[in-house]
């Protein structure tokens, strides 16, 4: 019994007329932060959306809380924050929740929690169109809460943010995570690495490293996350030559 909330299994998916996932494989920890790390263009959006269920797959096998991803079971167990915000403009920021919240069926409660928890009460009255890039980022977040989803995946849900804010958010997501749900969330920062749970490092379409972060370190022999995903590709292209 292993209690893993999604399980890929040598992952292919081919965009644009190339194959951009190559074969990935791991798990990811019910009621943990996992963190999906790698440079833009790696793949981390393309996994996100294999284990969502909206990307179309050329090869492998992905299951989400023990069924295919995609299932149709599954749509309200996920919470899904893309990182292009899609909400609409002219709806304010409760507007557009109170909406979210009656397709989820999430109760019409959840629309001041999610505002609170994205700390957003003094724009829930604002237009969406008038936010701030980071204030944007932040109410496609509360959108991806509603419903308290047993899965979030969360695609770079910190870009734009200022230090404070994103350390509020990042307590957010352990506070989810201690409540049981489990975090899928990308970034290409590495500070923020050393907040997850575990590491999924990602390069060019393949699984660099899948570890905590303190196994990172340790077999890498340097304290620095940053620079253990760089000795871990120089290995990656020593093993090659
Ligand atoms: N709609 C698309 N059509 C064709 N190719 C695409 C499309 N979307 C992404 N790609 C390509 O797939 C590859 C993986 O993209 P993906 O968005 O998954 O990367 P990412 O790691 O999430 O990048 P970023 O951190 O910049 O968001 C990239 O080479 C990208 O150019």
């Amino acid at each position: 019994m292993t209690n893993s909330a999604v399980t890929v299994d040598g992952l292919r998916v081919r965009r644009g007329g190339r194959e951009v996932v190559r074969g990935v494989s791991f798990e990811v920890t019910a009621g943990a932060v996992t963190g999906l790390l790698g440079p833009s263009g790696c793949g981390k959006t393309t996994v996100m959306r294999s284990i969502v269920g909206v990307q179309i797959v050329a090869g492998g096998r992905v299951s989400v809380l023990g069924e295919p991803a995609g299932s149709r079971s599954l749509r309200r167990e996920i919470g899904y924050a893309t990182q292009d915000p899609a909400v609409y403009a002219d709806l304010t920021v409760t507007e557009a929740l109170r909406y979210f919240a009656s397709i989820l069926r999430a109760p019409a409660s959840d629309v001041d929690r999610v505002v609170a928890e994205v700390g957003l009460e003094e724009e829930a009255h604002s237009l969406i169109g008038t936010l701030s890039g980071g204030e944007h980022s932040r109410a496609n977040l509360a959108i991806a809460l509603l419903g308290r989803p047993r899965l979030l995946v969360l695609d770079e849900p910190t870009v734009g943010l200022d230090p404070v804010l994103r350390d509020s958010l990042w307590g957010l997501f352990r506070s989810l995570a201690a409540a049981g749900t489990t975090l899928l969330v990308s970034s290409h920062v590495m500070d923020e690495a050393a907040r997850c749970d575990r590491l999924l490092l990602m390069r060019d379409g393949r699984l660099l490293t899948d570890d905590t972060p303190a196994g990172l370190r340790v077999r890498t022999g340097t304290a620095d996350l940053e620079q253990a995903f760089l000795h871990l590709i120089r290995e990656r292209q020593a093993a090659r030559s």
